[in-house]
């Protein structure tokens, strides 16, 4: 059973206008080093082509993780969507308008979690809720800090600092502080990366839980194939970079909601590890062949 659709094919098969995001032609090209700091430096360095031609739709209440060998631009792609970097070539667009900033229609969760560390859980949480809602009223804003604390389990926790609580504990008030401003898409950058197994199982029930809750779209970069099959509805193989494109998007068909255990039994589990482990290790030996020169 083949449960893959090239990229072109996906893209062909939506619905105009159908996509909550959709990206047309996108490339990014980093400039090189070049001219008087050349001089300066002695070291120019050329354009580096990062993205070419990617297209891509995104439905509504998805989601969608990211695979690729380390440095395809997976990272610089989840950065477009949110607004941090903008495309050299092509259209991005969220409902059809032009995405050219970051904006609150967008939670961002980050693998080093970037907290204030001065400020308490509870705090971090709420600064992003005032900073998005100022005219929220003092009762409500509260309202919404708890709701969210206690969403991903931080209840008891709300005054401590960063440097008081753990990795996976600081991962929650990230995810938290993302889901709080009411974003309509959660854009993760390995959110567990930095987490040990045990924690990052645990954070990604977690994440399972509350997906089914409150099923906002999601768009999330893993090295993990376990992770990706057990949270994805669609997962996007990256070929390497330069000019890294989508190479094939795998449709995960596991019913909702979903337990690991359930999840590696159903029968098209296998074949679908067994098409990314493949991905990943064709690619990531062409990137060493291509450092190697061959
Ligand atoms: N600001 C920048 N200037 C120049 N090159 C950059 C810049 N940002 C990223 N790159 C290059 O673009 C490529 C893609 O980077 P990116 O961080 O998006 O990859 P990634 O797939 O997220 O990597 P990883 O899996 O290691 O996190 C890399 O070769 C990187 O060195």
């Amino acid at each position: 059973m083949n449960l893959s659709l090239s990229s072109e094919t996906f893209v062909n098969n939506q619905h105009q206008n159908s996509a909550q995001i959709s990206l047309r032609h996108v490339s990014k090209v980093f400039p090189g080093r070049k001219g008087f700091l050349n001089n300066i430096t002695g070291q120019a360095t050329s354009d580096y082509v990062a993205l070419e031609d990617i297209n891509l739709d995104i439905e509504h209440n998805t989601f969608v993780c990211i695979i690729g060998p380390s440095g395809c631009g997976k990272s610089t792609l989840l950065n477009i969507i949110g607004g941090l970097s903008s495309a050299s070539s092509g259209s991005v667009t969220m409902n059809g308008q032009a995405i050219e900033q970051p904006g609150p229609d967008r939670g961002m969760v980050f693998q080093n979690y970037a907290l204030m560390p001065w400020m308490t859980v509870e705090g971090n949480i709420r600064f992003a809720v005032e900073t998005v809602y100022p005219k929220l009223s003092a009762i409500e804003r509260k309202r919404v800090v708890k709701e969210h604390i206690q969403l991903v389990g931080l209840t008891g926790a709300e005054s401590k600092r960063p440097h008081e609580i753990s990795g996976g504990m600081k991962q929650r008030v990230g995810i938290a502080r993302a889901l709080a401003i009411n974003p309509q898409i959660l854009l993760m950058d390995e959110p567990f990366g930095a987490l040990d197994a045990l924690t990052r199982g645990f954070l990604q029930d977690e994440i399972e839980r509350i997906w089914e809750q409150e099923r906002k779209t999601a768009i999330m970069i893993t090295h993990s194939i376990e992770e990706a099959l057990l949270l994805s509805d669609r997962i996007i193989m990256m070929t390497k970079g330069p000019a890294a494109k989508i190479d094939e998007i795998l449709d995960v068909p596991f019913p909702r909601p979903r337990d690991r255990i359930q999840v590696e039994k159903h029968p098209a589990y296998l074949g679908l590890k067994q098409e990314m482990e493949d991905h990943l290790y064709r690619e990531t030996r062409a990137v060493e062949e291509a450092r190697l020169g061959n």
